[in-house]
C-alpha cells in the first residue's frame, strides 16, 4: 500500500459566470481520516470533490496533497480512486476484468495482476463473482466491483460520490458498514459525499457541513449533532425544535411564557433561539402549553407532535415502558427541556452561546 495523502483545501473558490459555486472552503484531513462533505442538495459538494479529483478547475485558492500544490496536476496523475453514484463498471468485462483494469491502464505486469484482483474482490467479499458481467450482479454487488476497482491501484486518496444512493434502504445500511471496515483496514484518506445526515454520521470521523458554497461546521458526528454551530446545522443534522426566548441575567422567557434558567458560556441578554432534541423534552406539570396534534409509537419511544399555545409546532419523544400509555390527540400537555441539554444560539448573530 502506498502512502495515503493529507489533503488541505485553502481557500478554494469555484464560479460558473456570476454564480459562485465555492465560496473560499478551507479545510485539512489528516491521513487515513474518513472526512464527509455534507449538505443539502446544490450546496457544492460535488463541484468541491469533482475539484479535488481535477475534473473541475480551480477559480481561487489551492488544493494540496501532503505538501505538494495539485491545482494544475491532471487529473489521472493525482493518484485518487473514485467511486460514483451510478457504478461507472464497465457493461462488456467481466468483475474482474473491471478490477484488473486500472492496474493494466498503470503498466502494472501482466504477472501480479490476478492475485492483486483476487485479494480486492476478497477484500468486497465478491470473489465468487469475478466472472460475471455486471448485468448478472444486483446493485450491492455492482457498487462492491466499483470499490474493488478503486481500491486495487493503491490510491493515496479514496474519492466517493453518493456512492450508496442507488441503493435500497437496507442495503445501504449494509453497504456503509462494507466500505467504512474497508477504509479502516487500509487506512487509506477518503473523502465521501452525502446528502444523508444519518449516513455521514454513521460512517465518518469528521463531517464538514456545507451550505450554499460555504462550511457550517467541521467536526465529528458526536460534536456536530451535540453541538450544532448554528440553527441551520442543528436543523439539517437530526431532529431540533427551535423555541424562541428572551434572555436576562440568565433567565430564559422562552416562547413568552415558561421561564426557566439558562447557563450560557458567554454573557448575552436579548432574543435567543433556543434549539432542543424531541429527546430532551419532557412532559411536566408546568411549563410551555400546548396540545397533542399526532402520536407516533416507535417501539422504543412515543414521538408526539406537539401545538404549542404560542402557535410553534415541537416535537417530543417520551421512552415507552410498560407504564406509559400513548397519550390522546388533543390532551392538553405541560412540556419542558432539559436545559443543560439545549443549544441556544443568538437570534440575530446565529453564534452558538451555550
Ligand atoms: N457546470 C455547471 N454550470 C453551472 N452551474 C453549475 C454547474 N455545476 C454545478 N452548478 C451549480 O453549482 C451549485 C453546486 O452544485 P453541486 O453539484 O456541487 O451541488 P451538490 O451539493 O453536489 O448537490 P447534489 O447533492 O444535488 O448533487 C448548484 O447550484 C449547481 O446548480
Amino acid at each position: 500500500m502506498g502512502q495515503s495523502h493529507t489533503v488541505l483545501i485553502n481557500k478554494a473558490i469555484k464560479k460558473y459566470g456570476d454564480f459562485t459555486a465555492l465560496n473560499g472552503v478551507e479545510f485539512s484531513i489528516k491521513t487515513g481520516e474518513f472526512f464527509t462533505l455534507l449538505g443539502p442538495s446544490g450546496c457544492g459538494k460535488t463541484t468541491l470533490l469533482r475539484m479535488i479529483a481535477g475534473f473541475n478547475t480551480i477559480d481561487g485558492g489551492e488544493i494540496l496533497f501532503d505538501d505538494t500544490v495539485i491545482n494544475s496536476i491532471e487529473a489521472y496523475k493525482r493518484d485518487i480512486g473514485m467511486v460514483f453514484q451510478n457504478y461507472a463498471i464497465f457493461p462488456h468485462m467481466s468483475v474482474s476484468e473491471n478490477v484488473a483494469y486500472g492496474l493494466k491502464a498503470r503498466k502494472i505486469p501482466a504477472s501480479e495482476i490476478p492475485k492483486l484482483v483476487e485479494n480486492a474482490l476478497d477484500l468486497v467479499q465478491i470473489k465468487n463473482l469475478a466472472n460475471r458481467k455486471p448485468s448478472e450482479l444486483s446493485g450491492g454487488q455492482q457498487q462492491r466491483v466499483a470499490l474493488a476497482r478503486a481500491v486495487v491501484i493503491e490510491p493515496g486518496l479514496l474519492l466517493m460520490d453518493e456512492p450508496l444512493s442507488n441503493l435500497d434502504a437496507k442495503l445501504r445500511v449494509q453497504m456503509r458498514t462494507v466500505i467504512r471496515k474497508l477504509q479502516r483496514r487500509l487506512a487509506i484518506t477518503t473523502i465521501y459525499v452525502t446528502h444523508d445526515q444519518e449516513e455521514a454520521l454513521a460512517i465518518s470521523d469528521r463531517i464538514a457541513v456545507m451550505k450554499d458554497g460555504k462550511i457550517m461546521q467541521i467536526d465529528t458526528p458526536e460534536e456536530i449533532y451535540t453541538h450544532p454551530a448554528n440553527p441551520f446545522v442543528a436543523g439539517f443534522i437530526g431532529t431540533s425544535n427551535f423555541l424562541a426566548c428572551k434572555i436576562t441575567e440568565n433567565q430564559a422567557l422562552v416562547e413568552g411564557s415558561f421561564s426557566c434558567p439558562i447557563a450560557l458560556n458567554k454573557d448575552f441578554s436579548g432574543n435567543a433561539i433556543i434549539s432542543v432534541r424531541p429527546e430532551h423534552l419532557f412532559f411536566a406539570g408546568t411549563g410551555l402549553q400546548g396540545t397533542i396534534t399526532m402520536s407516533t409509537f416507535l417501539g422504543d419511544f412515543i414521538n408526539y407532535e406537539i401545538e404549542l399555545d404560542s402557535g410553534n409546532r415541537i416535537e417530543l419523544n417520551e421512552y415507552a415502558n410498560e407504564m406509559n400509555t400513548v397519550r390522546e390527540i388533543t390532551s392538553r400537555v405541560s412540556v419542558q427541556f432539559i436545559s443543560k441539554k439545549a443549544c441556544v444560539y443568538n437570534a440575530q448573530t446565529e453564534e452558538l452561546l451555550s
